[in-house]
């Protein structure tokens, strides 16, 4: 048993099984009676055996005793009736206790990702934390729930049995129990061996997940470009991983496995030989070695549980780690100061930012007071995005600070800063739910009027009731059903429902429909008006009128100033205004429809 306990790996698992009841700690009592029901069916289950063993004693007395004979026989049966009932009530509690904590695991994780930086979610893959917080949590029930009824199964009954045979007879005992040993020993070996092939199982085990969830949302993508073989390749060499790992370990724990396997179950050979040839000797009582046999019998399945609760407690170290890895990850600091903001203004004073080594924002500064417009140019991956992430507060800044109202932006209350603040972005996220619903995420609460208000003003209202539902048409997992400007659409109600001082619009770049994009753009003047806008502008024309422009280059400021100024400069706002304007001549020339200009801007002035 020692072996079970702590084996040499250092893989203790004691301490597994004592951070598993410390994470049921919330229901100690339950527990307690889970564990006193548990313990007791565990005694109860040697009831047929001890009751086998005090017939064969009785029988092999001088004068038996047919009253004890039959009195044991029913005991042996109304144990078997109480151990089952017990059994049944401890696994009952344990699994009710079990799912109650997996909830709460699942909810305290989820917690936690709203409060990690956004970077920790951009970095891990969605796979990844969807099979913590599904698969592996799943795994770690099933642990909790298992864990009470068969450790009072595989542990404490057999001690107290082992020590009732070893006042009895300490010769058949050890005979007993000494292959047992030697086999839970080799189960401690194996499981040292085990504990690298286990990390990297749950490893590969989770890219599995990441490979699949990218095959499921990325499905649309691989068509596209024909890379249906590709992909399967990719996931193909994942589960070939997986496959020549199990492979591996199958061959290296057969041997020793099957070994441990025969010393767990010898006992009975070893008492039943040698006791036997002790008993003919004289060395010990015919009666108590007949005895002896009945109760090794009930021994050997005892000892079989342990194997099961060791195994299950392995495998549960190493999801209690990964656990952990989420549990532990850095949050945002608290927020310390006022919940307030007085002022929809922003400034950056020196902000640099890195995603690890790399820097992608350095030393940036300007000065949006309230009401005003700032528009943020530059060529792809120039860290326009990351200006506009930054004043979330979805990672904070290396260096330098930003403020909103004059505060400083670690010093505002989270929650304060997003109910000031509405995104619309480019890539709309849709949640299966109903339209109404999904519109009503810009304010918990809102009434089905002022969620219908809100479409109205970004020119929703009319294709939502033209759904088949209308308001209540559920939308899929990403909001299938909606074209782009549809959901765009829907994006900017939220934000208007919201109703937050501070607007951060990533400007949609393409809208295949141009009636649509006007009907877009009408929607964001609306929304624009009387609020700070921070707008992520591709079309160089829609930000004409805004109060000043900064060009992002590989993010650094090249160039700052109104629109007008920065023509005038001849700089790198210049050349690409040029480009641009360019290609509006051709589409003008070959009669592709126009690209209306952005009224919204112009109406937030
Ligand atoms: N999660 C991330 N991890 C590492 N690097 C990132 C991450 N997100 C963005 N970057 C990098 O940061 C730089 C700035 O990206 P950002 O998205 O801010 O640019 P952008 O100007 O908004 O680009 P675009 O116009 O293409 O949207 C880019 O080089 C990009 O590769």
């Amino acid at each position: 048993m020692a072996a079970t306990g702590t084996d040499e790996a250092g893989v203790k698992l004691w301490p597994v099984a004592g951070r598993l009841i410390g994470l049921m700690r919330r229901r100690r009592g339950l527990l307690a009676l889970s564990v006193v029901s548990g313990t007791l069916a565990a005694l109860f289950s040697l009831s047929p055996y001890l009751a086998t063993a005090a017939v064969l004693m009785a029988f092999f007395a001088p004068q038996v005793d047919w009253g004890f004979v039959a009195l044991a026989g029913l005991a042996g049966l109304a144990g078997v009736v109480a151990e089952k009932a017990l059994f049944g009530l401890s696994t009952y509690l344990s699994h009710r206790i079990a799912f109650a904590t997996q909830r709460e695991l699942r909810f305290e994780l989820a917690q936690k990702l709203a409060r990690v930086p956004l970077g920790f979610t951009d970095a891990r893959s969605k796979g990844e934390i969807r099979n913590t917080l599904v698969d592996e949590i799943e795994v770690l029930e099933d642990g909790m729930a298992h864990l009470v009824p068969e450790v009072s199964a595989a542990v404490i009954a057999p001690l107290l049995t082992l020590g009732l045979m070893l006042a009895i007879d300490w010769r058949l005992s050890l005979l007993m129990i000494a292959p047992m040993l030697v086999g839970l020993w080799m189960m401690g070996r194996m499981m040292k061996d085990a504990e690298g092939p286990t990390r990297d199982y749950l490893e590969i085990q989770s890219r599995m997940a990441t490979v699949a969830a990218e095959m499921a949302d990325g499905i649309a993508t691989v068509r596209a470009f024909n890379q249906d073989a590709q992909a399967s390749r990719r996931a193909g060499a994942v589960f070939a991983e997986m496959r020549q790992m199990s492979d591996a370990w199958l061959d290296r724990a057969i041997i020793p496995g099957t070994a441990a396997q025969v010393l767990l179950t010898s006992h009975l050979m070893l008492l039943g030989s040698v006791g036997l040839v002790m008993a003919a000797a004289g060395w010990v009582d015919l009666a108590v070695f007949a005895a002896f046999l009945a109760v090794a019998y009930g021994f050997g399945d005892l000892f079989a549980a342990i194997q099961g609760i060791s195994h299950r407690l392995f495998r549960q170290h190493e999801l209690l780690e990964r656990l952990d890895a989420l549990r532990n990850v850095a949050e945002l600091p608290p927020a310390t100061g006022t919940p307030m903001i007085a002022k929809a203004a922003i400034r950056f004073d020196h902000v640099s930012f890195s995603y690890g080594p790399r820097e992608v924002i350095s030393d940036i500064s300007f000065d949006l007071p309230a009401g005003r417009c700032l528009a943020l140019v530059g060529p792809s991956g120039s860290g326009k995005s990351t200006v506009a992430r930054l004043i979330g507060r979805f990672q904070d800044p290396a260096a330098g600070t930003i403020r909103i109202g004059g505060q400083d932006l670690c010093a505002i209350d989270p929650e304060a800063l997003h109910r000031h603040l509405a995104y619309v972005f480019q890539d709309v996220f849709l949640f299966s739910g109903t339209v109404a619903e999904n519109i009503a995420l810009g304010r918990v609460g809102a009434t089905q009027a002022e969620i219908e208000a809100a479409a109205r003003v970004a020119r929703a209202h009319d294709f939502i009731t033209a759904l088949p539902q209308g308001y209540d048409t559920v939308l899929g997992e990403r909001g299938f059903g909606l074209s782009g400007g549809e959901r765009q659409r829907i994006s900017i109600a939220r934000a208007i429902l919201k109703d937050a001082p501070i607007l951060i619009l990533d400007e949609a770049t393409a809208f295949a429909d141009p009636e649509n994009e006007a009907l877009i753009q009408d929607a964001v003047a609306d929304l624009a008006r009387g609020r700070t806008v921070v707008v992520i502008a591709h079309r160089l024309h829609t930000i004409v009128h805004v109060d000043e422009i900064l060009v992002l280059e590989t993010g650094r400021i090249v160039e700052r100033g109104s629109h007008a100024a920065l023509l005038a400069a001849g700089g790198l706002f210049a050349r690409m205004w040029q480009a641009q304007e360019a290609t509006r001549s051709f589409r003008h020339a070959t009669g592709a429809p126009p690209i209306p200009a952005n009224p919204a801007l112009e109406a937030a002035q």
